[in-house]
């Protein structure tokens, strides 16, 4: 829906100057004598679809961590919009902007898929939680808004009309992972951070995936971050992949180059074949 002005579909273009949406300096995080990140540092462009790749337990998924704040670095820092999030409060931060789906589904089961939705919502509503529970005035006008973008927006653009009404816990597994992400959506998010959100899925469901996030990235303008195991996804969908490996970035850059990198070959998959296969170089 390119040139829509709602207010699902945040500018894809900095507040002004070149300033990065998000900025990692520096990050360091121990667990014990593990080292699960050791001076990392990259910058997203705004409106980018950009890829974290690496191997297992090179520090991906605590990156999202440090940036929702479930993990807290020792040193470092993540600047959001210009803004020093570092020190914030969780809920601060989805506040914010800033969105993310889990590697392992993180769903309400025995609540409807559009129940599920709805409590991504809650995170924008003006009003209390109790004053929105009874229905009131400005409360009620609200959350019908609120439904009724859902309904035509995040829901139309998952294709998950027919099953709005379905218990989540009862959907198959590409399902609920789309689920996930429409109640990721509805938190409005202007960064979007997906870890793996093709784990476990069949061929068709990764290109519908794979096409979902394009239009949230081209069509509402937002940001993504997108770890993914996914080589083709990866190479296919992203501008930028920084790649991880033992808590150190290794490698930043257009996935072609990345992908041709012997640093990253060498490191991510072992200079074999079928590294090169996987990586398509
Ligand atoms: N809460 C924790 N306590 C202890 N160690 C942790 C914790 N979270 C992560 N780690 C460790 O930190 C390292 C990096 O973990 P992380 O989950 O970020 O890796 P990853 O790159 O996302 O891996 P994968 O691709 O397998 O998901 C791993 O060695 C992991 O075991």
């Amino acid at each position: 829906m390119p040139g829509s002005s709602s207010a699902l579909h945040p500018p894809a273009g900095p507040p002004g100057g070149q300033t990065p949406i998000l900025k990692i300096e520096d990050l360091h995080l121990r667990f014990g004598g593990l080292a699960a990140l050791a001076g990392v540092g990259f910058e997203v462009a705004f409106g980018v679809i950009q890829a974290i790749i690496g191997p297992n337990g090179a520090g991906k998924t605590c990156i999202l961590n440090c940036i929702c704040r479930f993990y807290h670095p020792q040193r470092g820092r993540v600047i959001f919009m210009g803004q020093d999030i570092s020190r914030l409060p969780t809920h601060a931060v989805a506040g914010l902007g800033i969105a993310r789906s889990f590697q392992n589904i993180e769903l309400f089961k025995g609540m409807t898929v559009l129940d599920n939705i709805k409590l991504g919502r809650h995170a924008h509503l003006k009003s209390g939680f109790l004053s929105g529970g009874l229905y009131l005035g400005k409360a009620r006008r609200e959350e019908m808004a609120v439904r009724a973008e859902i309904e035509e927006k995040i829901i139309d653009l998952l294709e998950i009309e027919s099953i709005r009404k379905k218990v989540v816990g009862a959907l198959p597994y590409g399902l609920q992972k789309r689920v996930e992400l429409a109640r990721a959506l509805a938190m409005k998010p202007k960064l979007l951070l997906l870890d793996e959100p093709m784990a476990g899925m069949n061929l068709e469901e990764t290109e519908d995936m794979a096409r979902f996030i394009l239009d949230i990235n081209q069509e509402w303008g937002v940001t993504v971050v997108l770890i993914e195991h996914d080589m083709g996804v990866v190479m296919d969908i992203s501008d930028d992949v920084v790649v991880l490996d033992f808590g150190t970035k290794i490698a930043q850059g257009p996935p072609a180059a990345v992908a041709r990198n012997p640093h990253v070959i060498q490191a991510y998959l072992g200079a074999d074949d079928a590294a090169h296969s996987k990586l398509g170089v």
